[in-house]
Parts: C-alpha cells; sequence; structure tokens
C-alpha cells in the first residue's frame, strides 16, 4: 500500500481549491434513491467514501453514471433491492444513510449494523428511535438491521443529542410519509442544510433545516433534479491550518466562511490573519502561533472533524493549550502518532493538554482514521527531517488529491506510488 512521505517545507504560498463536501455529498446520493427521475450531481469529490456509496446505489438496482470527474447522474426508477451488505457497510458507516430513503420509498431496508470505528462506538440508535417514531418495525439479528413500515406516519421526534446522521436519515424516510413529522434537537451541521435543499429541489417540504427544528411536510412523490454539493468546510479548514502553520500565505479557495466561523474564531485567537477575499478566504499565518484552548461541540460549535488538525497546529504553538473532545469519546488516536514526533501531549479522559513546542521532528507514522491523518501530514510540514505516513486510505476518505494540492502550495510531500520524490 501506498505511503504519504511529507518534508519540513517552505512557509505554503499560493491559492488552493476546495472541493464538494464529502459530508454532503454521502446523504445527498442515498437521497437520490427517493426519485425515480435522473439526478444530476455536480461538484461531487472524487473520494474513496464516494465510490463506496455508489458502489450501495448500483447494488440497490440504481444506475450509476459517472459524467465525469466532478459529475455523477442517478436514475433510481429501478430499484429492486432493499439490503445493503456487510462487505459495503463496513468499509463505511455513512452506507446505513441509504436505510430512511430505503424504507421510505420501498417500505422495507435490510441494512448490515454499522461497527465502531477508530474513534468511537458510534451506535444508531437515534436513527432507529426515529424510524420507530414513524410507524417503522425494527427487528435487529444476524447482524443486520430490517425495517418495515406498510406507511410511514409523521410524528414528533426528539433526538437526544443532535446526531447528523440520525437527523439525516430521519428527515429521508419522512419526506413521503403521510402528515408532518418535526424532528427536535436536530443536528444543525451545514451538511444538513444541503440536503434539506436538495430534497426540497426534488418536491419535498422541509422547513427549519439548518436550526434545531426541523418540520417537514410530507408530499406523495419526488423528482429528479440538479444539484451542486456545497465546500466542503473541513477540508478548507485543514488547508487553513496548513498555512497557519508553515507561516505562510495561502487563498483558500471555493469557500463558504460563514460555515467556518468557530474555525476562523479559533484562528484568529492563535493570532492566524484572515481576510475574505471573493469566494475565498485569505489565511496568513503567525512567526509564532499562540496556545488556544478547544471544546469540541456540535455545530455551530467548534467541529470535532477538525480537532485533529488542530492539536497537530497547537503542538509548535506558544504555550499551553487543552482541548476537550465532547461529540466522539475516543477521537484522541492521533496523539500517540504525534507523540512519536515528539510532541508533548497527555491526555486525561476527554481532554488533551498539549505543551507547545518550537518543532517536531519526522518519524514514520500510521494514519488511524481520516482527520488523524490529515493531522500527521500537517505536523509533517514543520517537522525536522522525514514523515512517512501509511494506512494512508483514511486519508484517501475524505481528501482530494491532498498530496497534489498541498504541492501546488509548495509543500515537499508525495505518494510512494507517484513516482516523484520531494526534491
Ligand atoms: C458522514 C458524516 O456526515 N460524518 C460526520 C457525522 O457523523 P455521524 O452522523 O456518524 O455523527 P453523529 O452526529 O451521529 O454522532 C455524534 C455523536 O452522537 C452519537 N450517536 C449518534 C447516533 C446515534 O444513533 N446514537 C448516538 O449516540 C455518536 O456516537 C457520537 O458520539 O457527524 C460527525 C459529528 O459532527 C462528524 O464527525 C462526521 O464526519
Ligand atoms: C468522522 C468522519 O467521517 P465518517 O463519519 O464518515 O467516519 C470525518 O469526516 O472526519
Amino acid at each position: 500500500m501506498a505511503k504519504i512521505v511529507v518534508e519540513k517545507s517552505q512557509p505554503l504560498k499560493g491559492t488552493v481549491r476546495v472541493s464538494g463536501a464529502k459530508n454532503s455529498v454521502l446523504p445527498i446520493l442515498a437521497a437520490t434513491l427517493l426519485a425515480t427521475e435522473k439526478c444530476v450531481l455536480e461538484d461531487v469529490p472524487p473520494l474513496r467514501d464516494v465510490d463506496v456509496i455508489c458502489e450501495v446505489l448500483t447494488s440497490l438496482g440504481a444506475d450509476v453514471k459517472r459524467v465525469n470527474r466532478e459529475q455523477i447522474d442517478i436514475r433510481a426508477n429501478a430499484i429492486d433491492n432493499y439490503e445493503a451488505p456487510y462487505e459495503l457497510v463496513r468499509k463505511m458507516r455513512a452506507s446505513f444513510l441509504v436505510m430512511g430513503p430505503l424504507l421510505a420509498r420501498m417500505g422495507k431496508a435490510r441494512i448490515s449494523m454499522p461497527g465502531g470505528c477508530a474513534i468511537g462506538t458510534r451506535p444508531i440508535d437515534l436513527h432507529l428511535k426515529g424510524f420507530k417514531a414513524l410507524g417503522a418495525e425494527i427487528t435487529l439479528g444476524h447482524g443486520f438491521v430490517e425495517a418495515k413500515a406498510d406507511k410511514l406516519i409523521g410524528n414528533k421526534i426528539y433526538l437526544d443529542f443532535p446526531s447528523v446522521g440520525a437527523t439525516e436519515n430521519i428527515m429521508m424516510a419522512a419526506v413521503l410519509a403521510e402528515g408532518q413529522t418535526i424532528i427536535e434537537n436536530a443536528a444543525e451541521e451545514p451538511e444538513i442544510t444541503d440536503l434539506a435543499n436538495y430534497l426540497n429541489k426534488m418536491g419535498a417540504q422541509i422547513k427549519g433545516a439548518g436550526t434545531d427544528t426541523i418540520k417537514i411536510m410530507g408530499v406523495e412523490r419526488l423528482t429528479g433534479t440538479t444539484h451542486t454539493v456545497i465546500p466542503d468546510r473541513i477540508e478548507a479548514g485543514t488547508y487553513m491550518v496548513a498555512a497557519a502553520m508553515t507561516g505562510g500565505n495561502v487563498l483558500v479557495d471555493n469557500v463558504m466562511a460563514d460555515h467556518l466561523k468557530p474555525v476562523i474564531a479559533k484562528l484568529r485567537e492563535i493570532d492566524v490573519e484572515l481576510y475574505e477575499e471573493g469566494n475565498g478566504i485569505r489565511v496568513i499565518g503567525p512567526k509564532i502561533p499562540k496556545a488556544v484552548d478547544i471544546k469540541t461541540l456540535p455545530y455551530p460549535g467548534f467541529p470535532t472533524d477538525m480537532q485533529a488538525q488542530f492539536m497537530a497546529l497547537l503542538s509548535v504553538s506558544k504555550g499551553t493549550s487543552v482541548i476537550i473532545e465532547t461529540v466522539f469519546e475516543n477521537r484522541f488516536m492521533h496523539v500517540s502518532e504525534l507523540k512519536r514526533m515528539g510532541a508533548d501531549i497527555k491526555i486525561e479522559g476527554r481532554s488533551a493538554i498539549i505543551e507547545g513546542k518550537r518543532e517536531l521532528t519526522g518519524a514514520p507514522v500510521k494514519a488511524t482514521d481520516l482527520r488523524a491523518g490529515a493531522a500527521l501530514i500537517l505536523a509533517g510540514l514543520v517537522s525536522d527531517g522525514i514523515t512517512e505516513i501509511s494506512n494512508i486510505e483514511h486519508i484517501e476518505r475524505g481528501y482530494v488529491d491532498i498530496e497534489k494540492k498541498l504541492r501546488g502550495l509548495g509543500a515537499k510531500i508525495y505518494r510512494t506510488d507517484e513516482g516523484l520524490s520531494v526534491e
């Protein structure tokens, strides 16, 4: 398996374009199962996770056509299967998002139960609670979840935690239910709003997406539509941190600044200069970044998906920082890898205490999950010597051409299967 090799780099300079959001396109691709006509999706990031959800759609009987690198056309008129097998769900938990649309469209769904992963146990109880409230009968057994309903009927659903996936899955089940569904304590992430906008273009009647109360009035049927996926705020945030850490001057282009408020606020506290410029944000890194404290929270709080990248940044900032992870119970796997690079980090329960250092040292390390992998690349950019990252399949799940995009900014980075070297 290929590795990513990073060498200490000069301050990054230039422009990097952010791709469409992974966490938007996955539920939106699942939602195409709700229409019988052609759906056209644009600015689809060419990622491993997108390939997996497309495989799931194909296995259900949908016709999935990659028109070009960033456009996919889907026709789900002939879906004839309601089962998502273990081989696909284990590759990507988000495959479970086809349960809501299948239940709405076919009245049944049988999906392999997604397991936990490197960041936590990640139960699906809230998804199931929502489906039950809409009248589905749920059976668990042999590693599968089966849901059946002759008819889904709208209801009021309070989520104990504003789960992104549960909000999306329930919203997709409710669009074709009879009457009104109200989701309370709903997740407010921009990807929820993007999904709701897409569903509304298909003819759904959803109000309140982006707030903690979403109201869905069921409709008879949905039609095909064309949609451009929103830019990936986490990919954008990752390049912003790269610019900040290297003391660079980078225009991160194709960004919705509103979606990045907590990230921008923290970067400013760290002494990073940020200016909106056209559709992008210019990021100018400080000589020496400052320590800050961070607590991850559901949107609009600081995103857990940026926690590892900020940990890399704070490892080379002046002073002591504390990061509290409240969203996932086990999202500190990158700590031991960063420590192998010389970072001074202690974990106490859900907190990590980081004593900033002037420099880290390159080392062979492994990506334990997607954002952990991104954090190691960032650390490699400011580490003395060479950092060799293995298990990069995690990074490929969520970053389009990360080595090429960083190289475009002057970073010394390559993949071992590219036939390149850092010089
Ligand atoms: C594909 C996708 O969009 N992934 C994102 C989505 O994941 P995902 O949708 O899986 O995350 P959730 O918001 O559902 O999970 C947040 C917390 O709620 C818990 N929980 C969730 C569902 C449930 O039924 N029961 C339960 O207890 C989880 O274990 C976790 O501790 O939101 C996360 C939180 O912003 C992000 O880190 C992921 O990048
Ligand atoms: C945790 C993430 O994704 P997923 O929910 O797909 O595992 C992520 O994007 O950082």
